[in-house]
């Protein structure tokens, strides 16, 4: 905010109960994460090329121009200015522009440091990191995209040359959607059937060079373009997601990722100890920083909505004095509060994701596998629940700034358009909670076998006492004891595997079963990853939170979230019995109350994402609160402003109001 400059939301900013300034390094994760986070986003935040607010204006040429500009200065700033590799990819987050630079940097280079063998990390990672090549992850073709298995591109190797010949043997295995794939990328990660002397050994990544580096042209044997306009304006028509296809296309034979399996120079094929698994490795990675992404993009939509819900007031009006905030309304806090406190879930949650990721990592480098299915379970089923929930809360977040939300400049709209495809993209939502599904049956199954089950499903191990306790909530105070909570959930959880469990059970053909009960399975999973969600939050609190107040307001949070997913799913709780009717009408009594305790707080709880009014792009979020004169100013600079008459009055307005009069005057 400018110096000097009115705040229109002072008076709200004065009622919070914490020290922000201490919520601020919570979120963020520590001192230094704050301090390098809030320092990148000035620094793009004041550079006029990395100006976004007129991309919904822009044609798909322009937009697409501009991208560029923004991804080859901040290449340029960060060279300069010799930022750290954590410096850098804050200026990526900030400059907040879909690019070729996520998929590079996010899935191109993580793909060859998890698939490549020493000797190949070492030839391309020093080019990839210098951005000498550019590169993209080709996996999802025309035909098929969930279906991993499924894909049609052919890596054949010819013995005679020591080379694989690249194919795309029908329409249907045209690469289709890889990012950063349709005009940029000199090289890609591309998939394909691995064929050794006529045998098919399964998918695999090859490093494929697509373009010169001289001139940007195709290599021989490839085509490749833009598949076309996406949803939205602006939103992610920055990116050129591709269309691909080799006509046999040759490549040396070190240039398949081989750390999982190995073709000599004989044409041996070999195994590595290493789980087949891991060709899904990078996959399982981005789903991790995904969860992230999603209470990024949540606490950027809600921090918009409440400090709307703030400055905007309608009705109640009492003897000439101001209208009520809507932000008082009941129904606007039980709306926007519960996505408050959403985003501070799924903030903790990625914290602890990640750090589950980073263990199970340094156990596969030391060749201990025992975690990967749970790991691959826990990034695809948080990925499905927090994308899926922060898509739907943006929509909310925008009906909830009424009309003005629906005005590009709201910042809503793009946002929306921007993070719709994240429930599709790395893994449909529902094929994703469907793996999740067949890792919690699996464990059920083994309960009897004397299994111990561990991590996210160590509750299962009690499942004799799960399977039939009863929760003894009594007062809508005891919904506060994060315990009770934690048994309701885990019995909720526990007992839709188990009848899923017994349910396939009926059916003599296990892959049958599984597709007819595919529905219930889904919601066995997402309850799973619900109680996963409750329980980090929880356990979020039992570590040292230092700061005037702000434990307390993360403990109302908690609760918010936990009941409100209870009440919402509160056929789920009542149907498993798990909790009886008054109970879940004590949870939502308690509810209400936190509510109101939230509402002091609430304008400093979304201050405490630290984002600068460039990053959140939006009239109605504006820090200072100063929204009807900037929404007037902004009006009036939109292109059909630029002339009063507008154009095509001649042509099309003025004969219409022509012929008007002559049929008066008949
Ligand atoms: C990138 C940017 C990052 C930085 C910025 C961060 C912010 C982000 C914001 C904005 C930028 C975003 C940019 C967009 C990027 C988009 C990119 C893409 O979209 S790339 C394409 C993704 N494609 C999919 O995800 C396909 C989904 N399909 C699959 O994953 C599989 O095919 C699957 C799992 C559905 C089925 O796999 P099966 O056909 O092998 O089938 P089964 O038989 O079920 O699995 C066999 C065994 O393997 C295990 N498994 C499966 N997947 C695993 C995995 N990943 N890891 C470990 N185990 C796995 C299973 O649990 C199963 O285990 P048992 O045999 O039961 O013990
Ligand atoms: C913006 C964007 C960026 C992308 N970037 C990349 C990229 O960089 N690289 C890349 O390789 N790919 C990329 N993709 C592709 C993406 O990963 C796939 O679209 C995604 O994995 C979904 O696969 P699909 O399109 O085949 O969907 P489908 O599987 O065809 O899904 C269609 C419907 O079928 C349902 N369905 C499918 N299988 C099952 C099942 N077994 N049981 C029940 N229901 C099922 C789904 O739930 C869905 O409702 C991108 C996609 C988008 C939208």
């Amino acid at each position: 905010m400018e110096v000097g400059a009115p705040d229109y939301l002072a008076g709200e900013r004065q009622t919070a109960e914490f020290d922000v300034e201490s919520m601020k390094v919570t979120w963020a994760g520590s001192r230094h994460a704050l301090e390098v986070s809030d320092r990148m986003a000035r620094l793009v935040a004041s550079d006029p090329v990395f100006r976004k607010d007129n991309r919904v204006m822009l044609s798909r040429k322009e937009l697409f121009k501009n991208t560029l500009r923004k991804a080859a200065h901040a290449w340029k700033r960060i060279v300069e200015l010799r930022l750290t590799e954590e410096e850098a990819s804050r200026v990526r987050f900030f400059v907040d522009e879909p690019a070729f630079t996520d998929l590079h940097w996010g899935m191109f280079v993580p793909a060859i440091k998890g698939q490549g063998t020493e000797e190949q990390q070492q030839k391309w990672l020093p080019l990839a990191y210098k951005m000498q090549i550019i590169g993209c992850y080709a996996q999802t073709e025309l035909g098929h995209g969930s279906n991993v298995q499924g894909l049609e591109t052919t890596a054949t190797f010819d013995p005679k040359t020591d080379e694989f010949i690249i194919h795309s043997p029908t329409l249907t295995s045209s690469k289709w959607w890889p990012g950063g794939l349709g005009k940029v990328s000199t090289h890609a990660v591309a998939y394909a059937r691995l064929i050794v002397d006529g045998q098919e050994h399964g998918v695999h990544g090859f490093i494929v060079q697509l373009r010169s580096l001289d001139d940007h042209m195709p290599l021989p044997g490839i085509t490749v373009g833009d598949i076309g306009m996406k949803f939205g304006s602006g939103a992610y028509n920055s990116m050129d997601n591709g269309v691909l296809r080799f006509d046999n296309v040759r490549i040396p034979r070190d240039q398949m990722l081989m750390r999982v399996l190995q073709v000599t120079r004989e044409g041996k094929v070999i195994q590595s100890d290493v789980p087949r698994q891991l060709i899904y490795g990078t996959m399982v990675f981005v789903r991790q920083t995904i969860v992230a992404d999603a209470s990024c993009a949540l606490s950027r939509a809600v921090c918009i909505a409440t400090r709307y819900s703030a400055v905007r007031r309608q009705f109640g009006s009492q003897n000439g004095g101001p209208e009520t905030q809507v932000i008082d309304y009941k129904t606007q806090q039980s709306r926007l509060f519960p996505l408050l406190a959403s985003a501070y879930a799924f903030r903790f949650v990625s914290e602890w994701l990640k750090s589950l990721y980073t263990d199970v990592t340094e156990k596969l480098q030391r060749g201990e596998f025992s975690t990967l299915p749970e790991a691959h379970a826990c990034t695809a089923g948080l990925k499905s629940i927090t994308t899926s929930a922060t898509a739907d809360a943006i929509e909310e977040c925008r009906k909830l700034c009424g009309g003005h939300g629906y005005l590009a400049n709201s910042g809503l709209p793009e946002l929306f358009a921007v993070y719709v495809p994240a429930c599709t993209y790395e893994g449909d939502n529902t094929v994703l909670l469907l793996q999740v599904a067949r890792f919690l049956v699996k464990t059920v199954s083994q309960l009897g076998s004397g299994k111990v089950p561990v991590g996210t499903t160590a509750y299962m191990g009690r499942a004799r006492h799960l399977i039939q306790c009863k929760s003894n909530v009594q007062s809508a105070e005891d919904w506060l004891n994060p315990q009770v909570v934690v048994e309701a959930f885990e019995a909720r959880s526990l007992r839709m595997s188990v009848a899923c469990a017994e349910n396939l059970a009926k059916f003599p053909n296990p892959e049958e079963g599984f597709a007819q009960l595919a529905a219930d399975l889904v919601e066995a999973a997402a309850a799973h990853c619900q109680l996963i969600v409750v329980t980090k939050f929880f356990e979020k609190l039992q570590q040292d939170i230092p700061g005037k107040g702000v434990k307390k307001q993360l403990q109302i949070l908690s609760s918010v979230y936990a009941l409100y997913i209870l009440h919402k799913h509160l056929g789920d709780f009542l149907s498993t019995g798990s909790i009886t009717p008054k109970q879940g009408a004590l949870a939502n009594d308690q509810l209400r109350s936190l509510y109101s305790k939230i509402r002091p707080n609430a304008v400093a709880l979304v201050d405490a994402f630290n984002y600068t009014d460039h990053y959140l792009s939006s009239v109605l979020g504006r820090y200072d609160g100063n929204v009807y004169p900037t929404l007037y100013e902004e009006a009036w600079k939109d292109p059909l402003n630029d002339s009063v008459v507008p154009d095509g009055y001649q042509e099309y307005i003025r004969p219409l109001l022509k012929q008007q009069i002559r049929n008066a005057r008949l």
